[in-house]
């Protein structure tokens, strides 16, 4: 990215895991909030000011790729992003993984329900950490399949779990569920090809 320092150019003292965990359940109740708000004229003014000021101070502090926190610290809360539902890895190992995940009302589509493509991002999000395990090659998403067997409510503990199902070659299959209590709301399959040397 141009105009980017590495962290190590800067000088600077980087956040800590926990602080960065802060930021981002901050940023996380931010968003939940600005999906239910109905805000008058002055205060959306206001908010619009002040974003504008914290994404000016950000876009002082951008890092390389290499060297970003966001999506990238895998010992917190979903990995320390906001892009996803959130959700915590309980267990992991290089079979899978199993974890709790919640929609917030960010997530919202309809009466209640989780939007239906917040559920495929979070699948690929969760088979992306499982397959791009310790020492193997980086592998992108050639196909996911999805299938909604009930809707996924908001603002609910809801279970995880994800399985490395076979591998071809190149070709690693993974399969995972999210679950309400007893109920299975989603299932999903995907194959992941990894990738040639100076594959983009
Ligand atoms: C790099 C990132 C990780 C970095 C580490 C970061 C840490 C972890 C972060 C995790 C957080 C989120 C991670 C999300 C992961 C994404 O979401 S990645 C983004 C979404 N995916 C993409 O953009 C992929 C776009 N597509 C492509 O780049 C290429 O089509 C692919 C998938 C790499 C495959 O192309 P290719 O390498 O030229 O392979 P190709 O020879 O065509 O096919 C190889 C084999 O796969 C089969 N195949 C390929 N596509 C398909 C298909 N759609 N259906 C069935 N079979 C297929 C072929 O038939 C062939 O089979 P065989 O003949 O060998 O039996």
């Amino acid at each position: 990215m141009s105009g980017a320092l590495a962290a190590d150019d800067r000088g600077g003292i980087v956040v800590d895991d926990l602080a960065y965990e802060a930021l981002v359940g901050a940023t996380r109740n931010f968003l939940d909030a600005l999906a239910v708000a109905v805000p008058d004229g002055p205060t959306a003014d206001r908010l619009t000011a002040d974003l504008a000021g914290w994404a000016g101070v950000l876009g002082g502090l951008a890092a390389e790729e290499r060297d970003r926190l966001f999506g990238r610290r895998a010992g917190i809360a979903s990995y320390g992003q906001a892009m996803t539902p959130a959700y915590r890895v309980l267990e992991r190992d290089d079979a899978g993984l199993r974890g709790v995940a919640r929609f917030g009302r960010y997530f919202h589509g309809g009466k209640g329900a989780a939007h239906g493509g917040a559920v495929p991002l979070l699948f690929d999000e969760l088979f992306g950490r499982v397959i791009n395990g310790e020492g193997r090659p980086p592998a992108r998403t050639a196909y996911l399949h999805v299938d909604f067997r009930a809707v996924v409510r908001l603002d609910r503990d809801l279970g995880l779990r994800v399985w490395r199902e076979r591998e071809e070659g190149r070709k690693q299959y993974v399969r995972g569920e999210i679950r309400d209590g007893d109920v299975v709301c989603a299932e999903a399959e995907a194959l992941f090809v990894a990738l040639r040397p100076g594959q983009p």
